[in-house]
């Protein structure tokens, strides 16, 4: 994994520096980093991992509280001078064609774990070592992280970046997700209380 290209981009939440990493130049599926242009120190940064969620990144889909979580985290990242990693793990690693399946199935009534179960993938099939080997050769020694996930905190931790502090990062809930936080909150380790 190691940076590809890079280019400054003016954003509504400042102006960043985005970098394509990927292990070579011809990946068409790159990870993408924002990293603010008055970044300052590195130590304790503030830092989201974003997992790749077409739906609700572009499209706005109401099924997940992704699209909000971003829009969020880059404004606290705009103010706070952070950094933003946009791991391609869609669907928390199965990919759209199989995300699409499992929300197919969760129509019929399964939950979003089962579903992964039943298309023969872990409920959660995502690793965090891409992003340590990232924020390692960005030089960032340690972050404050807006996640409401404990694995992130824990998946980082193991790769060796220390996480100062977890910083919550909650949506309220719509009708159209409500089963699906309560999920999360409920049996996948979520703290969004
Ligand atoms: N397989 C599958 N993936 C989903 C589903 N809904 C959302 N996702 C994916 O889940 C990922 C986001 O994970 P979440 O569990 O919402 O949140 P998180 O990233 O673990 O935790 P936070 O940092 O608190 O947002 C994205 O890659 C989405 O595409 C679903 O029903 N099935
Ligand atoms: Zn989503």
């Amino acid at each position: 994994m190691k940076k590809q290209s890079e280019a400054m981009i003016p954003t509504p939440n400042g102006v960043f520096r985005m970098i394509a990493y990927a292990d070579d130049n011809k990946d068409l599926m790159p990870h993408v980093v924002l990293v603010h242009e008055d970044l300052d120190s590195y130590d304790n940064v503030v830092m989201r991992i974003h997992s790749e969620c077409l739906t609700g990144d572009l499209f706005g889909s109401k099924r997940c509280d992704c699209g909000e979580q971003l829009d969020k985290a880059l404004q606290i990242i705009g103010e706070e001078k952070g950094i933003l990693i946009y791991l391609r793990q869609e669907g928390r690693g199965i990919g759209l064609i199989n995300k699409l399946k499992a929300y197919q199935l969760q129509d019929t009534g399964m939950n979003t774990i089962d579903a992964n179960i039943h298309l023969g993938f872990e409920p959660d099939e995502r690793d965090y070592e891409v992003a340590s080997e990232i924020l390692k050769d960005l030089g960032v020694k340690s972050v404050r992280l807006l996640t409401n996930n404990p694995e992130k905190v824990n998946g980082l931790n193991e790769y060796g970046i220390q996480v100062a502090e977890r910083l919550p990062i909650i949506i309220s809930p719509s009708k159209e997700n409500k089963a699906y936080l309560q999920i999360k909150n409920d049996l996948m380790g979520h703290l969004l209380d």
